[in-house]
């Protein structure tokens, strides 16, 4: 299947009372790919991952899954997809290993077929030791592990993923990223979405900003922040920060963003005020000189300003 289409949303038009979440967006996930989906908080990516499952009607536009026209055909094209929802749904009244063979059984699966994809899918998931234990007694990362081989339990063609690390601590996160990591080697597709940016760049063949009702930028990530951010970037704070700005900066060097204390320089403006800073070194400032990252990408792209009203 390499090469081909395995998710496709064309002029996808979305409105929740009167309200435009969509507005024409055109998306598009290739077998073997993973694509991580950004956005600020009501962007509108859980309502994209709903859509592309065939759980939500779009008001205009074309939503196709594995060769099938959602959401007309969406219950034919889920038996070949997984998906770890944002929020759990674990069974409490089950172990660990019931959880994996009941949900293998929505999808027809039974018998030595079931057990065995449910054995090794404990395997895969580090969970062998607490098969018998109820769910309730879980770990959060273990939970979001069992979440995770619960919708591998069909053998999917492409995995949906909505924020799979989100309230994990780093440990937990990286073990979840190993497993995902894995699965790209296999060949997984995968259509994830996420607030944390190490995890896009990562995990992610393409990166999709989502802003506005649109998709802004896609592309690999390393493309996106050379495109969008340059080379470098300087970040300078404390108590003598804007002073320093005015006596080290020419009118060539001036930030490119100033947010509270926090003044942000690019490429040849990071340079030149690196320059400054140790040709005159200033005890009130502190500073940091970094490679571009995703996050100045997401920020240039979709600005700062909140948008959770
Ligand atoms: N069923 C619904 N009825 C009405 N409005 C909805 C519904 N689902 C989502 N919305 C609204 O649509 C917008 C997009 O929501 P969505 O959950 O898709 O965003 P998101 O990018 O996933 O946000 P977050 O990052 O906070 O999870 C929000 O304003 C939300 O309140």
């Amino acid at each position: 299947m390499a090469g081909s289409t395995v998710l496709n949303l064309s002029g996808v038009r979305k409105t929740y009372g009167g309200r435009a979440v969509l507005t024409g967006l055109n998306f598009s996930l290739n077998a073997g790919e993973c694509v991580a989906l950004l956005g600020p908080n009501g962007a509108g990516k859980s309502t994209t991952i709903a859509l592309a499952l065939g759980l939500a009607q779009a008001d205009d536009g074309v939503v196709e899954l594995l060769g099938k026209t959602l959401p007309e055909a969406g219950h034919i094209a889920r038996q070949d997809v997984g998906v770890v929802p944002q929020y759990d749904a674990l069974d409490p009244d089950f172990t660990v290993f019931e959880n994996l063979m009941v949900f293998g059984r929505y999808f027809g699966l039974h018998g030595k077929q079931l057990r065995e994809r449910a054995e090794l899918l404990l395997g895969f998931a580090q969970l062998v030791n607490r098969r018998n234990d109820s769910v309730a007694t879980l770990s959060g990362g273990m939970r979001r592990r069992l979440m995770l081989a619960r919708a591998l339990i069909n053998q999917p063609k492409v995995l949906f993923l909505d924020e799979p690390t989100t309230g994990l601590d780093p440990q937990a996160k990286h073990v979840i990223w190993d497993r995902l990591v894995d699965l790209k080697r296999q060949g997984m597709a995968m259509f994830l979405t996420t607030h944390y940016m190490d995890e896009a760049q990562r995990l992610a063949d393409r990166v999709a900003v989502l802003d506005h009702g649109d998709i802004v930028a896609c592309d690999k990530p390393l493309t996106l922040i050379r495109n969008v951010v340059g080379h470098a970037v300087l970040e300078l704070w404390g108590a003598g920060a804007a002073r320093c700005v005015s006596q080290h900066v020419s009118s060539k060097g001036e930030p490119i963003e100033q947010r509270g204390e926090t003044f942000y320089f690019r490429n040849e403006k990071a340079d030149e005020m690196l320059e400054a800073l140790k040709r005159s070194p200033q005890s009130d400032v502190d500073y940091i000189y970094r490679p571009g990252n995703l996050e100045d990408v997401f920020f240039s792209l979709t600005g700062r300003a909140l948008r959770d009203d």
